[in-house]
């Protein structure tokens, strides 16, 4: 559960005084997510979502995620809106953390995304970029070459504990992806982050999409292979190539990729294994016992990062060049 900052209703309510939202009524911590704090209010209005903002997000970055909403909302994308309050603001305090009111999105995330999930997230993702555009904040993506290093130097010590000869391995995969970026695709603003619990579905039908706070600026084919990696793959760690697919599809239908686009998958697609193996692999190790939030398994996006290592040619991923 991620709740890391506790709230008491005192304090709540003198948060909310500063909002026309009604009467508070009930709250309680949100039992999902990683990142944040967050809870779930009900009031004489509208529900919403209290979010106080934790560790690895950095408040100077606020004014782009909540802007990033409201610019999404304005062009039409289903996503949460932050509240202002009376006097405007975006943002408050509360139990010393940053804290935001954000709209309720109705709507459940998928246990078991089948290929036409896949597909409306390819759309919903390609929706994202076009709707991105013009956004005037920008934000350089703190998780691409230059911050896997920083993670990395603060894991690569303890990494064999996790499994023997991951340090070697790991150290070569940065100097390879070092080597092997792309530089020239068309970039934008990126949700970095659509894996299934930040997609919302009412039904068969995408709802929306939550969860701003690793947006950030970078290659819009770096998104698309993070969802790959994200919903592409199975419980026992095979890639699904119908889902893959569809996904691929869905994207396409609505914002072509470029054939240089789709050459980069493969190294796109390590780089986001990578990028999830090395937060789930710090926080593996540096998380304390009894914290209130469940730890995921950097090991399943080692076996993704090898998978891609394998790729030969992009019609491995559902589709040819
Ligand atoms: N705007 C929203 N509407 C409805 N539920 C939300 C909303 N924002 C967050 N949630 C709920 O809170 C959970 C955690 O939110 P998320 O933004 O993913 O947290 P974190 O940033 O900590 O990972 C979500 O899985 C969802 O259940
Ligand atoms: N999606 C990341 C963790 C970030 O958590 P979220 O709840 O903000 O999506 C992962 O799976 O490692």
């Amino acid at each position: 559960m991620a709740v890391y900052t506790d709230i008491t209703e005192i304090d709540l309510k003198n948060f909310l005084a500063e909002y026309d939202v009604g009467e508070l009524t009930s709250y309680k911590g949100i039992a999902e997510g990683v990142e944040n704090s967050n809870f779930l209010l009900h009031t004489t209005k509208d529900p919403l979502i209290l979010t106080l903002y934790e560790k690895r997000v950095e408040k100077s970055d606020l004014p782009f995620f909540l802007g990033l909403m409201q610019h999404l909302a304005d062009r039409g994308l289903n996503c949460p809106l932050p509240l202002p309050r009376r006097d405007g603001a975006l943002l408050g305090e509360l139990s010393t953390r940053p804290a935001a009111l954000i709209s309720f999105l109705e709507g459940m995330w998928l246990r078991k995304p089948e290929a036409k999930h896949c597909r409306e997230v390819g759309k919903a993702l390609a929706a994202m970029h076009l709707a991105g555009e013009g956004f005037e904040i920008k934000r350089p993506n703190a998780l691409s070459l230059e911050g896997w290093k920083v993670l990395w130097e603060k894991s690569a010590d303890r990494a064999d504990e996790v499994e023997k000869g991951l340090q070697d391995e790991i150290s070569s995969e940065l100097a390879y992806l070092a080597a092997h970026w792309p530089k020239d695709l068309p970039d934008g603003v990126i949700h970095a982050d659509l894996f299934q619990d930040n997609v919302f579905f009412l039904g068969d039908e995408l709802s929306g999409l939550i969860d701003f706070y690793f947006a950030c600026n970078d290659l819009l084919a770096y998104d698309v292979s993070i969802c790959l990696n994200a919903w592409c793959f199975e419980q026992d760690g095979a890639y699904n190539v119908t889902k893959g697919m569809a996904l691929l599809e869905g994207y396409r239908s609505v914002r072509p990729l470029s054939d240089a686009e789709l050459a980069a998958l493969p190294v796109l697609s390590r780089g986001s294994a990578l990028r999830f193996f090395l937060t789930r692999l710090y926080d593996w190790l540096t998380t304390p016992a009894g914290a209130l939030v469940v730890k995921k398994d950097p090991l399943e996006y080692l076996k993704k990062l090898r998978f891609h290592r394998g790729i030969a040619s992009v019609a491995e991923y559902g589709l040819s060049a």
